[in-house]
C-alpha cells in the first residue's frame, strides 16, 4: 500500500462521496483504456441495454464479474455466454480509491464487478441509484478520456438539491456510506476534452463494485 495515497487530495461532495481529482497517472490510464478496448471485444463484449420502458439506453458497456442488465445481475449473458471474468488490478485499484477517499484502511466486502461505459459525444445517463447490488460497500467510478459532467443528489429521489461535478480523465469518485444510494446521472459529456496522449474519443467509465451475490 503506497501511503502517499492517503494523502492525494479529495473533495468531499456529501458525507460518504468524495472526489479524488487526477488520481490516476497517465501510464494507469493508459493501460485502463487497452483494457477496456479488449473488455469491449468478442461475444460478451460492449451491448447497449434496453431499459424496461422500452428506451435504449444511449451509453455502451461491459460487464466485468458478473453480467449486468436492466435492473439485474446474472452470471452469464441471456445466452448463456460466460461473462467476462473480474479483474485483479480491479479490485486492488477498488481497495486503494476507498482507503485515499476515506484515509483507513479497508475492510469491507471485495469488490467483484466492474461496469465498463462507452459515451460518445451524445451519450448521456439519467439520474439512477446502484441498487442491484447486495453489499454495502463503496462504488469506486474512474473517469478516462472526456470530459463529463456528473450529477450527484440526495438517496430519497432525483430531484434538487443536486451538485454537478466535472469528472475529467484519471479521476475516481468514490460514493459509499450514507451516499452509497444516492442518485446519479451523468447529464452530458465535453466532446474532445481528452488527452491526447490516450488516444480515446469519447469517454469511458469504469465502476467497480461489490455485487454481494455468491458464485
Ligand atoms: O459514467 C459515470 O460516471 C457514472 C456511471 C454510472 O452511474 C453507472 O454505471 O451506474
Ligand atoms: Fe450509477
Amino acid at each position: 500500500m503506497d501511503d502517499a495515497l492517503f494523502d492525494a487530495p479529495s473533495v468531499t461532495v456529501a458525507p460518504g462521496a468524495v472526489h479524488l481529482p487526477g488520481l490516476l497517472p497517465l501510464e494507469t490510464r493508459i493501460d485502463l483504456v487497452r483494457r477496456c478496448r479488449e473488455w469491449a471485444r468478442g461475444p460478451a463484449g460492449m451491448r447497449r441495454h434496453t431499459m424496461p420502458s422500452g428506451g435504449v439506453m444511449s451509453v455502451d458497456m461491459v460487464a466485468l464479474g458478473w453480467h449486468w442488465r436492466p435492473y439485474a445481475y446474472s452470471r452469464t449473458l441471456p445466452d448463456g455466454t460466460p461473462v467476462r471474468p473480474f479483474p485483479d488490478l480491479l479490485g486492488a485499484l477498488a481497495v486503494r480509491s476507498v482507503e485515499a477517499a476515506y484515509g483507513e484502511p479497508y475492510e469491507g466486502d471485495a469488490h467483484d464487478v466492474a461496469l465498463v461505459n462507452f459515451y460518445d459525444a451524445d451519450a448521456r445517463m439519467g439520474m439512477h441509484q446502484d441498487r442491484d447490488e447486495r453489499s454495502p460497500a463503496p462504488v469506486v467510478s474512474i473517469s478516462l478520456g472526456d470530459t463529463c459532467v456528473f450529477r450527484f443528489g440526495g438517496t430519497e429521489h432525483r430531484g434538487r438539491p443536486y451538485t454537478d461535478v466535472e469528472l475529467r480523465d484519471g479521476d475516481v469518485f468514490v460514493f459509499g456510506g450514507p451516499s452509497r444510494l444516492a442518485y446519479h446521472g451523468v447529464p452530458r459529456v465535453r466532446p474532445g476534452t481528452a488527452d491526447p496522449a490516450l488516444g480515446l474519443k469519447g469517454r469511458l467509465n469504469i465502476t467497480i463494485r461489490a455485487s454481494g451475490l455468491s458464485r
